[in-house]
């Protein structure tokens, strides 16, 4: 008994030992002392936890943004991590030729032995993987392959698997048509999360990949299954004929060089990164604008008056209806969040600090997006502030939804086709519809990469 009290009191004290080393190591280490005079918490000086807390539970987006209001556009938010929103500095991180590649933070969204378009790192690399791709998603590529109560998120996120299935497979889901909830679908609502956990805590991923709890055991397995389905589908395309009519029949010059593996890699990632995307972006959109009726009624006017069978081009031309995606874009993005980056060889001044080589820089949209000096009153949802032509300098500087530069969104076309399609159609259908009381009073989001919109969406018909 004794000796075993012993032990832990010795076992104790190295733990005790080893922390307060870790802390020193940290506390004196080069990237310290440089990153001394960036503003931030104290504990950022040694620990990451509060940030790895925050991440595992979905906030840490809103915890970043809170530092920002707090600390100003240049914040320390981890030993080797320094997020920023001055919009200079963003884009100076983000143009062509900047040499800060995408930090290893983006291994997390790859399930195979090769990097995805998303995920690569490289920039030589990156180009010529986008080269591949580009004229694929071009804005003309696009549009030639396009041939009671209800919940919404669910049937957006029907509408948004199905386009993604035509473009990727050549084939739809049929989520749609059948009402239901797909194999596919709950892998990838699971994926985000299972990815994210298992990476920040990648033991609590490894029991949980092995646990006979199925409930749990399929959120920590739902990344390997969704490279399976993507496979399959792929598979299934190839079988079938139906791949020739895909997204993957348009690729470019150097395309020869991508295996099969690649392929599949690929699509998952694009499925991905596609579909929750619109689809949230949708029910937010939907969400505000039911919230206000001399919005709603203005939306309705403008696509009532389009032809029955118009096409995207008499869409895009509609002001109101183009102003409340934007307008949904900046206050309730997707992919808002932090965008890491690594700093390049002999560091660079950014926001007016040194930061030294290797330290990671994330910058995020959500606080950008929110910034009263290029958005007046930025937390109120108005569409009519992208009617006036001052916008376009804000826009310029302060505005990317998608990203920017070398690595912006490359289905920016498609997302923004889908979606003022959906508009069009929702409200040309829907006049009058309303929210139903089950419907959430405020937007609170859930963050595994994602902002996710928590609550029930729920559209009563006229
Ligand atoms: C509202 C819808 C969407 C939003 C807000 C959005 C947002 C973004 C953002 C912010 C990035 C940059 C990530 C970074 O720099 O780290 C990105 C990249 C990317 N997105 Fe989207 N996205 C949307 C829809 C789509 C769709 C429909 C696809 C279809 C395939 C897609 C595929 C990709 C890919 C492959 C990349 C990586 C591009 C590269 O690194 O070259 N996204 N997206």
């Amino acid at each position: 008994m004794e000796l075993a009290e012993a032990d832990i009191a010795t076992l104790g004290m190295l733990v005790l030992a080893t922390s307060v080393g870790v802390f020193l190591v940290n506390y004196f280490s080069k990237i310290n002392i440089a990153l001394r005079k960036v503003p931030g918490p104290f504990y950022a000086s040694f620990t990451n936890l509060p940030l790895k807390i925050a991440v595992i539970t979905g906030r840490r987006t809103f915890l970043v943004h809170q530092l920002h209001q707090k600390y100003g556009p240049v914040v320390r938010v981890a030993p080797s991590e320094v997020s920023i929103v001055d919009a200079e500095a963003c884009k100076i991180i983000h143009r062509a030729g900047s040499g800060f590649p995408k930090s290893p933070y983006y291994a997390r969204f790859i399930n195979k032995p090769v990097p995805t378009l998303f995920a690569m790192i490289g920039s030589k690399e990156h180009g010529e993987r986008r080269k591949v791709f580009a004229r694929a998603f071009s804005k003309t590529e696009i549009h030639d392959l396009k041939s009671g109560k209800a919940d919404l998120l669910k049937w957006l996120l029907f509408m948004a698997t199905d386009i993604s299935g035509h473009l990727m497979f050549g084939e739809s889901f049929r989520t749609l048509e059948n009402g239901e909830v797909n194999d596919y679908m709950t892998t990838l609502q699971m994926a985000g999360k299972g990815g994210i956990i298992s990476e920040e805590l990648p033991l609590l991923g490894f029991i949980g990949y092995r646990l006979p709890i199925p409930a749990i055991r399929d959120v920590f397995r739902a990344n390997a299954k969704q490279t399976v389905l993507g496979e399959d589908a792929i598979e299934n395309g190839i079988k079938t004929g139906n791949h020739k009519r895909s997204i993957f029949t348009q690729l470019d010059e150097g395309s020869d060089a991508l295996t099969r593996l690649d392929l599949s890699a690929e699509a998952g990632n694009f499925i991905l990164a596609g579909t929750d995307t619109t689809a949230f972006t949708l029910a937010c959109l939907l969400w505000a604008v039911l919230r206000h009726s001399s919005l709603q009624a203005i939306i309705e006017e403008e696509v009532a008056g389009l032809p029955e069978d118009f096409n995207d081009a008499q869409v895009e031309a509609l002001p109101f209806v183009n102003a409340t995606i934007n307008e949904t874009l900046r206050l309730y993005g997707p992919a808002a969040g932090s965008l890491p980056r690594i700093t390049k060889q002999g560091g660079a001044e950014l926001g007016g600090y040194y930061i030294p080589e290797s330290v990671t820089v994330s910058t995020q949209a959500f606080t950008l997006h929110r910034d009263e000096k290029f958005w007046p009153d930025p937390e109120k949802f108005d569409p009519y502030r992208w009617l006036d032509d001052s916008v376009q300098e804000a826009a310029k500087m302060a505005f990317a939804p998608f990203g920017t530069g070398p690595r912006v969104c490359i289905g920016i076309h498609l997302a923004q086709m889908e979606m003022r399609f959906a508009v069009a159609m929702f409200f040309r259908r829907f006049k009058g519809a309303r929210l139903g009381s089950e419907s959430p009073m405020t937007l609170e989001f859930e963050n595994y990469f994602l902002l996710k919109p928590k609550g029930d969406f729920i559209i009563i018909p006229a």
